[in-house]
């Protein structure tokens, strides 16, 4: 029996950085969870602890820093990149990195109707995301969204499903549809305007969420997709990962009223968990986009 080592990498994950430009009177903040990986001629250490070519992890937390007090990290893509190339550009035993980066929002706080020049209030859930991957000379960029929660009230259906000895669901035609949208989208190339592309497909799949009258969340991921496949080309492929976030219209009978889609228990759990990609025919191959990444 011979017993080797898989694939493996290593790195600093969720490096807490938040940056503040002062170089005007208002301030600009920006609050991201940088992680890093690492991979490449790694088995000396895995084998007999030789570290020679380990760059520490606290070297790399360290690297995130140092590169955000020399060039303001700007829009996520463009760190990661500068980060990824980095570590593969200065250690030769290194030959692939991969940068995860959230962004969390920040919003001004508006006194007397204007937006204040240094205090902010939290965005919310929401974080936009990108993950970098860099190796041999070249680089994929996968970016997304999550935590976007999202309903609407009406224009949603779920029917025509089969029904078996364990089906209790009824049948609708009027219900809340809910979710969290997890979304990543590929890439193809690297000369992207990454913020105006991110608020674009970001507007385009709510819009897509709200005027889709849906059959099924299914239905509706399919046609988030599709929707931003058809209208920037820059993309290679979306996937999906939308919780069914159900909402069961409460029995009011015992207190003798009717409820006409009006009252709802908002179930935390169990939910549906619809997942998927879409994609274009002629699309770049992924090469290592979505290498170590969820499979949504
Ligand atoms: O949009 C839906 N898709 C399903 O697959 C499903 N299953 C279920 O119980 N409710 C729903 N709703």
């Amino acid at each position: 029996m011979a017993i080797t080592l898989g694939p493996n990498q290593y790195g600093k994950a969720e490096v807490r950085l938040v940056t503040v430009d002062r170089s005007g009177p208002v301030h600009h903040v920006k609050d991201l969870t940088v992680s890093t990986s690492l991979r490449g001629e790694l088995a000396a250490t895995h084998l007999t602890g030789d570290n020679s070519v380990v760059v520490a992890t606290d070297t790399q937390k360290n690297t995130v820093y140092a590169f955000a007090k020399q060039t303001p990290p700007g829009e996520i893509e463009d760190f990661a990149l500068r980060l990824g190339r980095h570590f593969v550009d200065a250690f030769s035993h290194i030959d692939q990195a991969r940068i995860l980066i959230d962004e969390h929002g920040w919003d001004r706080i508006p006194v007397d109707g204007k937006p204040h020049d240094h205090a902010f209030s939290r965005s919310g859930d929401e974080k936009r995301t990108t993950a970098v991957t860099v190796a041999d000379g070249r680089a994929w960029v996968v970016s997304g969204l999550r935590d976007l929660v999202v309903l609407k009230s009406t224009g949603s259906e779920f029917h025509g499903f089969p029904r078996d000895r364990y089906t209790t669901l009824a049948e609708t035609d009027d219900r809340i549809l809910a979710t969290a949208v997890t979304a990543r989208w590929r890439y193809q190339g690297e000369d992207i305007d990454w913020h105006k592309s991110f608020h674009e497909i970001r507007r385009i799949m709510l819009e897509t969420f709200a005027n889709l009258h849906s059959l099924s969340l299914q239905q509706t991921l399919y046609a988030m997709g599709e929707a931003v496949l058809k209208q920037r080309r820059e993309v290679a492929e979306v996937r999906l990962s939308l919780p069914n976030k159900h909402h069961f219209l409460v029995d009011l009978s015992p207190f003798g009223l009717t409820n006409d889609n009006e009252v709802f228990y908002a179930a935390d759990r169990p939910y549906g968990l619809i997942e998927g990609t879409v994609l274009r025919d002629d699309a770049e191959d992924a090469g290592l986009a979505w290498y170590s990444l969820p499979e949504f």
